[in-house]
């Protein structure tokens, strides 16, 4: 083992065993009692890192990428399918909430059993007795039974008892979020404390607050294997990037499954009657938030948006081209009317709106016009939810059909430096000081 590291863990895979349904019932049971099949199932797939004295490090991923496995096997809870790990010195770890208490027993009397678990003798417990109760502010209901603790107290005792067995390493799975906050923020600052006087501190969080605060490194676990190691800001950001992609492709795929399915309801509505193939799609454009007001002399029949390629869509980068598509039908002719089209953030914000008359002087002829469109070249709006109005008027502003949230659009976008609504268009310039005068005094002295 490299002298500077405390941990080493080198090509560490586990699998497990995950058996196939049996049958619930006793006739199944009796039935499928051949099927005793399983199938192995890799969790981590080759994983490596070192770990110095005294360094934090946050162990970040999405749910079931194998973080927890990962401590429980730096713990010797479990141990590797294949590949080794090395670790140098007394572990402590608090890991799963309550494990290694026995709910019978008294507070007290689990500060005896758990900090022997850690190694630690009774006169050493005796020894570190007052430290334990004091930290963990619960000195009225040490002689209770833990059983009747609430999460929170669990957590004080099990962190009270996990910083006070003077480990080398300290192991914290997700824990600390039961917490209240000054509790937290009481942890937080005693973490900092003990790595300062050099315990190394692995910690798993899906906070990337409480892992900048503390870690001085992140290591980002996908499918079993490491996807990035190094700052936590950065890893930070590009996990989240990555995580909030996934999320709005799978907005993406619902929408175009809701698409589909709109086709077809619509091939259908094609033998119907005209009047009642206008009533449904005016119903089936509209998202499950909009808000309709107007006369109705003039409706809209149908609203899409599309991007750049021409495919309809609600998911659009920051920057990236948008079109929206309007269609209408009049109930009266000779009608002429404005357009409108504005954007709301989903907190209600208004973003920015314009009308076709106002802009353009112009009003659309109603009678010869079939669809009009709104190009937007380049969205300025930064990542997040908004929501598309739009408004058909007579020409003295009276509402012939106005539709707020129309639809709701996503924006994403992988730039992590800007905060606000939209984007400014922008450069930076730095003009330096022209340090004559300085120069000048150099060339007296000399
Ligand atoms: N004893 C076990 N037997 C079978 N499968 C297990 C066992 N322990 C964990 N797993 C599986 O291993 C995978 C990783 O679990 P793990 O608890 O390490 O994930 P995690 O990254 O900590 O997730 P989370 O963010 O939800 O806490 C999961 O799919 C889980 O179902």
């Amino acid at each position: 083992m490299n002298a500077e590291n405390v941990i080493e863990v080198k090509n560490v895979k586990k699998k497990f065993k995950v058996y196939f349904d049996k049958g619930s019932s006793l006739k199944e049971k009796i039935l499928f009692q051949n099927r005793n099949r399983y199938e192995d199932r890799f969790v981590l797939r080759g994983i490596n890192f070192n770990v110095k004295k005294g360094e934090a490090i946050g162990l970040l991923g999405k749910n079931g990428c194998g973080k927890s496995t990962t401590l429980k096997l730096l713990s010797r809870i479990m141990y590797p399918s294949e590949g080794t790990i090395n670790i140098k010195g007394r572990v402590s770890s608090l890991l799963e909430l309550g494990a290694g208490f026995h709910p019978d027993m008294s507070g007290r009397e689990n500060i005896y059993t758990n900090a022997s678990i850690f190694g630690l003798t009774r006169k050493e417990i005796d020894k570190r007795m007052d430290d334990i109760i004091k930290f963990s502010e619960l000195e009225e209901f040490l002689d209770n039974p833990v059983r009747t603790y609430s999460s929170g107290m669990y957590m004080r005792l099990a962190f009270s008892v996990a910083i006070n067995v003077n480990a080398d390493v300290l192991l914290i799975d997700e824990i600390l979020a039961v917490g209240d906050v000054s509790f937290q923020t009481k942890c937080f600052e005693k973490l900092k404390e003990i790595k300062a006087k050099g315990t190394t501190i692995i910690i798993v969080s899906h906070s990337m607050g409480q892992i900048e605060q503390i870690c001085d490194r992140a290591i980002w676990i996908e499918d079993g294997l490491i996807k990035e190691e190094g700052v936590p800001k950065f890893v930070g950001q590009h996990y989240l990037v990555e995580m909030e992609g996934k999320r709005l492709e799978k907005i993406e795929e619902e929408f175009q499954e809701k698409l589909d399915e709109q086709n077809i309801n619509d091939e259908k509505e094609n033998i119907m009657s005209i009047k009642n193939v206008r009533n449904a799609r005016i119903q089936s454009f509209c998202s499950s938030r909009a808000v309709r007001t107007g006369n109705g002399l003039v409706n809209f029949i149908n609203v899409k948006l599309y991007n750049k390629e021409g495919k309809e869509t609600i998911v659009f980068k920051s920057g990236e081209e948008i079109t929206v598509k309007m269609n209408f039908r009049s109930n009266l002719e000779g009608i002429k009317s404005n357009f409108a089209v504005s954007f709301s953030r989903d907190d209600g914000l208004y973003c920015y709106g314009t009308s076709i008359y106002k802009e353009l002087d112009y009003l659309v002829d109603i009678d010869k016009t079939e669809e009009v469109t709104m190009r937007i070249l380049n969205n300025g709006l930064l990542q997040g939810k908004y929501l598309l109005n739009v408004g058909i008027y007579a020409e003295d502003d009276i509402e012939y059909d106005v539709i707020w949230n129309v639809s709701e659009i996503q924006i994403m976008s992988e730039r992590v430096d800007e905060y606000g609504v939209c984007r400014l268009e922008h450069y930076w310039q730095v003009d330096e000081l022209k340090l004559v005068n300085s120069i000048e005094v150099t060339s007296i002295g000399e």
